[in-house]
């Protein structure tokens, strides 16, 4: 089911360029993403899908264009300034503590809504109390809709792949991002992984409504649960739409199978 067209998106992305030196990562690529939609990036090796996921969150700093975000600006913000925003991000290769547990994992992604400091936590208990209570209970609620109570008290290292990129997904969303950037959720994951990681990415857009961003090369992922998808070669932006258009489109069936002979 596609957002509305007409909803004021939440992130709008315009003109956005990135270069390395004289190598242009990202050209001049317009897109907008609307509440509550599941939007995906693809492309082929080198077509810039996380050169933009890296200016979104502001890692890098684009040379040119501009990003908004509910009508924010993000230029020029640090990563903990948008992650502070609302945007939260899943990575490529998995950024978790190996050697703390799963539950652990989850608080560290809550620290976005500290809104005290260390010694402010002494002296003002009562509230330190109150804010750790009410971290406790939204990573409960994490746990439970990912299913993996089971694990809780595990160590990540100990854990299999697929669980790994589960317990991920749950640091991102301890962060109760707006938005949530998904870096190859299913890489290197067998079907069944696959498979389970499509219905909890299904269900965090119809449960908990959040908008979300997947950079993904998988493709049977991407035409089954996505409502548009922009397709990126050379750091341009050749198509954008629903699935099935795309699919369809000469100039993305050029770009992932070579022009014709
Ligand atoms: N830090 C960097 N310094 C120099 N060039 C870079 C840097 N990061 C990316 N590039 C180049 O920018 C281009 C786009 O890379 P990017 O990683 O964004 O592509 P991608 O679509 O994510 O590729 P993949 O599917 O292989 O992950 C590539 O040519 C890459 O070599």
């Amino acid at each position: 089911m596609s957002a509305p067209a007409t909803a004021r998106p939440l992130l709008e992305v315009s003109g956005l360029t990135l270069r390395f030196g004289g190598m242009t990562a990202v050209d001049a690529v317009d897109f907008a993403v609307a509440p509550g939609e599941l939007f995906a990036i693809i492309g082929p090796n080198g077509a810039g899908k996380t050169s933009i996921f890296n200016c979104l969150s502001g890692v890098y700093r684009p040379q040119q264009g501009s990003i908004r975000f509910d009508g924010e600006d993000l230029r020029g913000r640090r990563p903990d300034a948008v992650a502070r925003l609302g945007i939260a991000r899943t990575f490529q290769n998995i950024e978790l503590f190996e050697n703390l547990t799963v539950l652990d994992n989850l608080m560290l992604g809550r620290h976005q809504h500290l809104d005290y400091g260390p010694l402010a936590g002494l002296v003002y208990a009562g509230k330190a109390r109150r804010a750790e209570l009410t971290n406790r209970r939204v990573v409960e609620e994490i746990i439970d809709f990912l299913e993996i109570e089971s694990i809780r008290r595990s160590l990540v290292g100990m854990l299999p792949y697929g669980l790994k990129k589960r317990v991920e997904l749950g640091r991102a969303l301890a962060m109760e991002p707006r938005l949530l950037l998904l870096d190859e959720p299913v890489a290197g994951m067998n079907l069944e992984e696959t498979e389970d990681m499509a219905r909890f990415i299904l269900d965090i857009r119809t449960e908990l409504g959040v908008t979300m961003v997947m950079v993904e090369h998988d493709m049977g992922l991407v035409m089954d649960i996505a409502d548009r998808v922009l397709v990126l070669d050379f750091g341009q932006r050749i198509a954008l739409g629903e699935p099935a258009g795309v699919q369809r489109d000469p100039a993305v069936i050029e770009a992932y199978l070579g022009a014709p002979p």
